[in-house]
């Protein structure tokens, strides 16, 4: 199956339930291509040697990656990084990530500004183009680790919200709508 993404409910309850709609509403991998969201799945434990993935990374620029292991003891500022991450930003750059163990929630923002929620999994990879409004958390098992993989010297800054007149922003925008002709939602 193919990556599991969702339109996610309105309630203020804990970022890390599923947050489904009811009846649940799933999103459809042709609506994550629109709004230009690229999924790989691959095998995990075979990441220190694996062909697909070393195909990707030469395909796609991606000479640098590290790892982030998610979790109290290994990450400096642990909460404080999990709210910046969860706070909607978006970054100059694509925001390439691929689970090696775990789960979580990469929260992007549709066409019409609605939030789409992407379940990310061991062995998912996943590129969110530069310009898209998103947010990660953690899901309830309270752990991932994830690749991070970038083109060049990696620079992860977020920039917050509202970002309309930001270069990548506009690309962004300037992308969609050729891509279906139609206006985006106003922000
Ligand atoms: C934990 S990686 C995803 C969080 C994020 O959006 C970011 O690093 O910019
Ligand atoms: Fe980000």
């Amino acid at each position: 199956m193919a990556i599991e993404a969702w339109y996610m409910d309105e309630s203020n309850e804990d970022p890390r339930l599923p947050h489904h709609q009811n009846p649940i509403n799933y999103v459809s991998t042709e609506t994550l291509i629109e709004i230009g969201v690229l999924y790989w799945k691959l095998n995990a434990k075979n990441y220190e040697n694996d062909p697909e993935l070393e195909k990707i990374r030469e395909e796609r620029g991606y000479n640098y990656f590290d790892i982030l292991d998610l979790c109290p003891e290994k990450v400096e500022n642990y909460e404080q990084k999990l709210k910046n991450f969860y706070t909607e930003h978006i970054h100059a750059d694509e925001e390439i990530r691929y689970c090696l163990e775990g789960s979580g929630y990469f929260d992007v923002r549709d066409k019409a500004d609605r939030w789409v929620r992407i379940l990310v999994k061991e062995g998912d990879m996943i590129i969110l183009p530069a310009g898209i409004y998103h947010r990660f958390t953690l899901d309830t098992s309270n752990y991932v680790k994830l690749m991070r993989l970038f083109k060049g010297e990696p620079v992860w800054t977020p920039y917050n919200r509202p970002q309309e007149d930001h270069p990548a922003r506009m690309e962004y925008i300037q992308n969609l709508t050729e891509k279906v002709g139609v206006p985006v939602a106003a922000h």
